[in-house]
């Protein structure tokens, strides 16, 4: 399981756990009338048999890739071949974080070429941002002149 709780606080919010993270999602969730399921995993292959088994039955997805943002093709490949609508997630900037930290280059997502959207740099509230909006956009047949290609 993920240790969110051992990250850095300015990045990553307040938010301590994988289980509190996953409390406030459910708790929205709830409060917009949705069903989801949370899932966390250190391991690809787990994530990559929830994705397949999950496929058919789900609307789309959240996805944060975490550690295998950039080089995490399987799970990319795996979410595009549900054919469902999959939203981006970071808790901080892709965009600044790294350069801040260790003046790096930003990070390079595989994953946002596939995605519907992303939402990133707000904390635990880009997982809250990305669910009101992928549920906004299921439910908007003209969205994007409707079922648009999610390859
Ligand atoms: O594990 C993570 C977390 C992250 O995905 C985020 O939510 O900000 C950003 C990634 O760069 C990092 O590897």
């Amino acid at each position: 399981m993920p240790s969110l709780g051992a990250r850095d606080k300015v990045l990553y919010g307040p938010i301590r756990s994988i289980g509190d993270l996953h409390d406030l999602v459910r708790s929205f969730a709830a409060e917009l009338g949705v069903e989801i399921e949370c899932m966390a995993s250190n391991h690809e292959g787990e994530i990559l048999d929830f994705i397949h088994a999950r496929g058919a039955g789900v609307d789309g997805f959240l996805i944060n890739p975490a550690g295998l943002t950039t080089y995490g093709e399987a799970t990319r490949h795996a979410l595009s071949d549900t054919a469902k609508p999959f939203v981006e997630v970071h808790f901080s900037n892709l965009a600044r974080h790294l350069e801040a930290v260790s003046g790096t280059r930003p990070l390079e997502s595989r994953f946002s070429k596939s995605a519907r959207g992303m939402v990133m740099g707000m904390r635990q509230y880009s997982y809250l941002g990305a669910l009101l909006a992928l549920t906004l956009s299921l439910d908007d047949e003209t969205f994007l002149g409707g079922d648009g290609p999610t390859q």
